[in-house]
């Protein structure tokens, strides 16, 4: 038996006493944080009617696949950004967004694109935003601010779970996907946008997930130029989600969390570790933009439901 198979209750009881998921819930108090000063809350009027949401939304986790999860990390290579040895160590993953605002601003640019694109019908969702615009600008920065809330709504929900389980932080891997970033490649700036893709350039750490029950992998980039420095960024979707409420019952679902030891709070069958790839295979497929430099074995998981 492992050490977090061990304190399994303790563990447990602190996420459900201490995350908060799904469109309605929220801490009693939410915490404070540098990102609610940021000017672009004041000097953006859609964004300075989302400051109060987002205030009440901070350190919350959505519905859907979003995940706080405390598991095992075997850490099997040094690197000088970890400064931890290898070696085992309690880990804490989770998976959300931006939550409510991140919704508005994409739907709210969304929209003033299409106004002003004169595209087919079909083809209205492809509207764009000139980035030399007024409204392009805007945009850019709302999404950069929309990243940075994300960004501190995981280190919020971390710290209040640290708090309650005692214990410090020794290392911490942010891996972002779905985004877009502005990059240098060959000799030329342009926009990256990463769907399904995390960034891997040369030496870059980041963790690429696998499912509930399976590990996950801690990785460094290799700066591969036909990704565009990108790697994949989980083992993703097998089956979609309605099709994963039909595949399976919630009794094979059961047996399959009991046979990798792993303890489900809330969830779904939509998220049945069934329904996703196996990590193995995507791993190997992609050999020549990271390299593994170790693990994390989810054991407990907590998910709207
Ligand atoms: N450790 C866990 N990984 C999970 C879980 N459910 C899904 N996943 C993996 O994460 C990515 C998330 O990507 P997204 O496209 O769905 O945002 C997914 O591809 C899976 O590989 C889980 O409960 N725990
Ligand atoms: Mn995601």
């Amino acid at each position: 038996m492992t050490y977090l198979e061990g304190a399994k209750d303790r563990y447990a009881k602190a996420l459900v006493d201490h995350t908060r998921f799904g469109m309605r819930e929220v801490h009693a108090s939410p915490n404070d944080h540098g990102v609610f000063e940021s000017d672009a809350f004041r000097s953006i009027p859609l964004l300075r009617k989302l400051h109060g949401k987002a205030i009440k939304q901070f350190g919350t986790s959505g519905g859907g696949n979003h995940f706080v999860e405390f598991g095992e990390v075997t850490l099997t290579a040094p690197h000088p950004e970890l400064d931890l040895k290898p070696g085992s160590y309690v880990g804490l993953l989770s998976h959300s967004g931006s939550r409510g605002i991140g919704a508005s601003i994409a739907q709210y640019y969304t929209k003033a694109a299409m106004a002003q694109c004169p595209l087919p019908k079909e083809a209205q969702q492809l509207a764009w935003l000139d980035l030399d615009t007024h409204l392009g600008m805007e945009y850019w920065i709302a999404m950069q601010l929309a990243g940075e809330y994300a960004a501190a709504c995981h280190s919020d929900i971390h710290r209040r779970l640290i708090r309650a389980v005692g214990g410090r932080i020794m290392a911490r891997v942010e891996h972002h996907h779905n985004f877009a970033w502005k990059e240098i490649h060959e000799g030329r700036e342009i926009v990256v946008h990463r769907k399904g893709a995390t960034p891997a350039g040369n030496g870059v750490v980041g963790y690429i997930p696998g499912s509930m029950v399976d590990k996950g992998y801690l990785v460094v980039g290799r700066g591969h130029a036909e990704s565009l420095h990108s790697a994949s960024h989980g083992a993703g979707r097998m089956h979609p989600r309605n099709a994963a409420r039909r595949m399976w019952s919630p009794s094979e679902m059961k047996k399959v969390l009991t046979q990798h030891r792993v303890t489900l709070i809330g969830g779904s069958l939509e998220e049945a570790p069934m329904a996703y790839k196996r990590i193995a295979e995507v791993m190997a497929a992609q050999k020549e933009l990271v390299d593994i430099i170790g693990t994390f074995q989810p054991r407990i998981v907590r998910m709207d439901g």
